[in-house]
């Protein structure tokens, strides 16, 4: 039998890598792992629980209580927090902001990280990863490396239109630019392209025109190696 496709997905927050490695993983007939997600939950249990997420040390010393459990279906992708299904509140603009200064301690990162290589161990065909250090550090062996780029303001306005202008474009872009610079900043495996990931820049295309660039830099791949 062929060995596990392992398909990892990293780039900015608003560059598409959510919605793009669902669609490749629905296409290929693989798992999928948001690991953005992952963080975001923990970052949830954190702030439930009365955790001060700015004092490292306080989220060091908790980071082992929460279980986090994550569905791998790309049609269908759940998470949850000691049983609690949190796939729609980690989204929270409370959330999005605590999630860079949880996310950055680095006994938060191996747990999850931990967690992410036990995923990828465990999809039979394989597994699509998205995040901001999957090809780096969390699975550097991977198939296909792809690193998703786009401009901030064309990321704001998408993040804003999400959000159905509740938040302005102005605003959305400051806070995202300002989680960039944390995320990229950060000690611990941080926001990075590996040197043999293939950049994308989402930019000006369409969801569409992505997806099936991915899957046929994966196609590629695959052929080199089988
Ligand atoms: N190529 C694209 N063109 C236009 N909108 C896009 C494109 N890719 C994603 N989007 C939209 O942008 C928003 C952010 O996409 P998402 O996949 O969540 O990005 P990320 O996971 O990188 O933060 C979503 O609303 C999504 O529908
Ligand atoms: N592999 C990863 C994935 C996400 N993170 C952190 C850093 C990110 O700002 C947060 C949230 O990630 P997520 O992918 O949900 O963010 P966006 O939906 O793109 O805004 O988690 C990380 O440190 N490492």
């Amino acid at each position: 039998m062929d060995n596990p496709v392992i398909v990892a997905i990293d780039g900015p927050s608003g560059t598409g890598k959510s919605s793009t490695s669902k669609a490749v993983a629905a296409k290929l007939g693989l798992s999928y792992l948001d690991t953005g997600a992952q963080y975001r939950a923990i970052t949830w249990w954190m702030l439930n629980n009365g955790i001060d997420v700015n004092d490292p040390a306080a989220v060091a010393d908790t980071a082992g209580k929460a279980v986090v459990v994550s569905g791998t279906d790309p049609l269908d992708p759940q998470i949850s927090v000691d049983g609690v299904d949190v796939t729609m509140p980690i989204r929270s603009q409370e959330v999005t902001a605590a999630v860079s200064a949880v996310s950055a301690v680095p006994e938060v990162r191996s747990r999850m990280v931990e967690y992410q290589r036990a995923a990828a161990a465990s999809a039979a065909a394989g597994i699509v990863v998205e995040g901001r250090d999957i090809g780096t550090t969390v699975l550097p062996d991977a198939t296909a490396k792809i690193f998703l780029t786009a401009s901030a303001a064309v990321r704001a306005a998408r993040r804003s239109t999400e959000l159905n202008g509740t938040v302005s474009v102005a605003a959305t872009q400051e806070a995202l630019t300002r989680r960039d610079a944390a995320d990229s900043g950060r000690k611990t495996s941080p926001l990075a392209m590996a040197a043999d990931a293939v950049e994308v820049d989402t930019s000006e295309l369409t969801l569409d025109q992505v997806v099936d660039r991915v899957v046929a830099l994966v196609e590629q791949k695959l052929a080199t190696v089988r």
